[in-house]
């Protein structure tokens, strides 16, 4: 079978491996999930998790493979590396990327940074998502009917005068669900989808960020009716003219060529773009005009019944305990997203694997549920005395003005084992979601982050970097508090940082700043006044935790507690406290 094509086969591991001839094959096969294109590469994702490589040298075979596998309703994923000397490097590199690959698989995807090109695998593990593997959001999938309409006839939709929607700006926190949902209106519409991320776009060298965008809207054209997916916008999407630097020019160009594709089609050309972000404020105001992202669709964090739902889909494969009450696990997720759901079950799962047992019991998704919040312990991480000392003291500090704050939420759990970045976690999780937050549960935050610092000061005579985080949060927090929410003396207003739009005076710049540095300022004052207050009670708890490590819900109420010392300790596990 010869079509002009240039095959290289690679030696290595075969199932590593694809040729040409092979992928012609396989266009149409179920077992497919995901096809990758870079340049002259080709990764075909099984459904099974494998990943297989191939060269394809030749433009028109590559347009004919592509048009297949779209045609067969794969996701065909546009990548970064271009050129045929990158492409064969990159060849190279295909058992080490097959590696990494099952890696993920196989601990699923419990660091979001980790997860590097690959798309990780769908919840349901095959490749077609519809509507209904997207739990909850019923307004959102209502919101997103009429695109699926559009796409599944163009022509109709536009001889019947609806405005057809161009592009479609899928807004909201990580992990909740845009990139599943776009690819749910591709299935529904039952159109190609093409997708790329936004910083694959990200070059070195002025105007391959281009070019790419070029391409892959000549690809979208061939293949229309389809869907073009651009995720993290916000990495090509920012607002231009920033710099003189090459980066920047880079990146005008790209956004300007962005701009000038979408222009070029009308609504008989059948392409949606679909991009997401959780930052549209840093969007350049230009994507955003009408005919182009002029529908903005905010995905939310699930509420208490998508969570069970969310929940649900992702049960599906795992076998729980009977006694397992899915409502009952939503009820103690507040603020969790889909992924952070759906990671849950998979710690679960692997959780239970290791210790032997054949079913997930509540233990397992109470440990699951930690690491997911707090991230994963650390236990070779070895830290001296002074430090642990200090991290007790620090972590106590939090304790406290928690437990002395009217509006703050319960702690569950204090622990001086590292995880993930943190030397040591306090966990305050509210007990139902909250809808509004007022000014006070919002000045208790601030204050309760400023707890561990004014431990150091107050008991250690000390500030150490431990605080950074809990600093950063605390200042982010008191500026939304003053710029956005209007609760300061300035009163209401709205101060963003919105580039181009500089519609607020310097002069009122600096006093958002002013008045938020002041708010964070007398909240560690206050927390100081808290732990001079309790400070037997501070003293205690980090004793404890130096030889505990964590405690839970009664034991660390009763170190606060008169006579502390005879305190009984009952470590309530999660799974029957809540
Ligand atoms: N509503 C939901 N129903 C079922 N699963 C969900 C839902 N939301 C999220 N998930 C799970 O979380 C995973 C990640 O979601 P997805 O990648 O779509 O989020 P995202 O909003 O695109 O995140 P990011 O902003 O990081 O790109 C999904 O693959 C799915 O397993
Ligand atoms: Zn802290």
């Amino acid at each position: 079978m010869t079509i002009g094509a240039l095959v290289y086969s690679l030696r290595g591991p075969r199932e590593g491996t694809i040729s040409y001839t092979e992928l012609t094959q396989i266009t149409g096969s179920q077992a497919i999930t995901e096809v990758r294109v870079e340049g002259e590469r080709f990764s075909i994702r099984g459904a099974d998790g494998s990943l297989r490589v191939g060269i394809v040298g030749d433009e028109e075979a590559r347009h004919a493979l592509v048009d297949k596998f779209a045609a067969a309703g794969i996701a065909v994923e546009y990548g970064s590396r271009e050129g045929s000397t990158g492409a064969r490097a990159a060849t190279a590199l295909a058992p080490i990327a097959v590696m990494l690959a099952l890696g993920a698989v196989g601990l699923g995807m419990h660091r979001r940074k980790s997860r590097a090109h690959f798309s990780e695998g769908q919840a349901s593990g095959v490749g077609k998502v519809r509507f209904t593997d997207v739990a909850g959001m019923d307004e959102v999938k209502e919101a997103l009917a009429e695109t699926v309409e559009f796409l599944k006839n163009p022509e109709r939709f536009g001889r019947l005068g609806g405005r057809a929607p161009r592009g479609v700006l899928l807004t909201g926190e990580p992990g909740t669900g845009k990139t599943l949902l776009a690819r749910a209106v591709a299935t529904e519409a039952g159109v190609p989808f093409l997708t790329a991320s936004g910083s694959s776009f990200q070059e070195m060298f002025v105007g391959v960020g281009a070019s790419r965008v070029r391409n892959l809207f000549a690809e979208a054209r061939r293949v229309s009716p389809c869907i073009v997916f651009i995720d993290e916008i916000d990495a090509v999407g920012r607002s231009r003219g920033r710099g003189g630097d090459s980066a920047s020019a880079d990146h005008d160009q790209t956004l300007n060529q962005l701009l000038v594709e979408m222009d070029g089609f009308d609504h008989t050309t059948g392409i949606v773009v679909m991009a997401s972000t959780n930052r549209v404020d840093v969007l350049d105001p230009a994507l955003l005009r009408p005919g182009r992202f002029d529908r903005q669709v905010v995905v939310p964090l699930p509420d208490l019944r998508g969570r069970r739902e969310i929940l649900e889909v992702h049960a599906r494969p795992i076998v729980l305990k009977e006694d397992i009450d899915l409502a009952h696990v939503a009820k103690v997720t507040p603020g969790f997203s889909g992924a952070e759901l759906a990671n849950l079950l998979n710690e679960a799962a692997i959780l239970a694997a290791r210790s032997g047992a054949d079913k997930v019991d509540l233990e397992h998704i109470d440990k699951a549920r930690d690491r997911v919040l707090m991230g994963e312990e650390r236990k070779s991480l070895v830290m001296d005395a002074e430090e642990r000392r200090a991290t007790a003291v620090h972590e106590a500090g939090h304790v406290t003005v928690a437990l002395s704050s009217k509006n703050a939420d319960p702690v569950h759990k204090v622990s001086i084992l590292p995880r993930g970045r943190a030397l040591g976690v306090t966990q305050a999780l509210p007990e139902r979601d909250r809808l509004l937050y007022t000014k006070e549960y919002l000045e208790d935050q601030i204050c309760m982050l400023m707890g561990g610092r004014a431990a150091e000061m107050v008991v250690l005579g000390t500030m150490t970097a431990g605080a950074a985080d809990d600093i950063q949060r605390a200042a982010s927090l008191a500026r939304k508090m003053v710029a956005e929410l209007g609760m300061s003396e300035l009163g209401p207003i709205n101060v963003t940082d919105h580039p181009g739009h500089v519609t607020h005076s310097e002069h009122l710049h600096a006093r958002v700043d002013e008045v938020a540095r002041k708010l964070v300022e007398h909240q560690l004052e206050r927390a100081c006044r808290i732990v001079r207050e309790t400070r037997d009670g501070v003293l205690l708890l980090a004793e404890r935790l130096l030889e505990e490590d964590t405690l839970v819900g009664a034991a660390i109420v009763a170190c606060f507690e008169k006579r502390a010392d005879d305190a009984e300790s009952a470590p309530a596990e999660l799974a029957a406290s809540a």
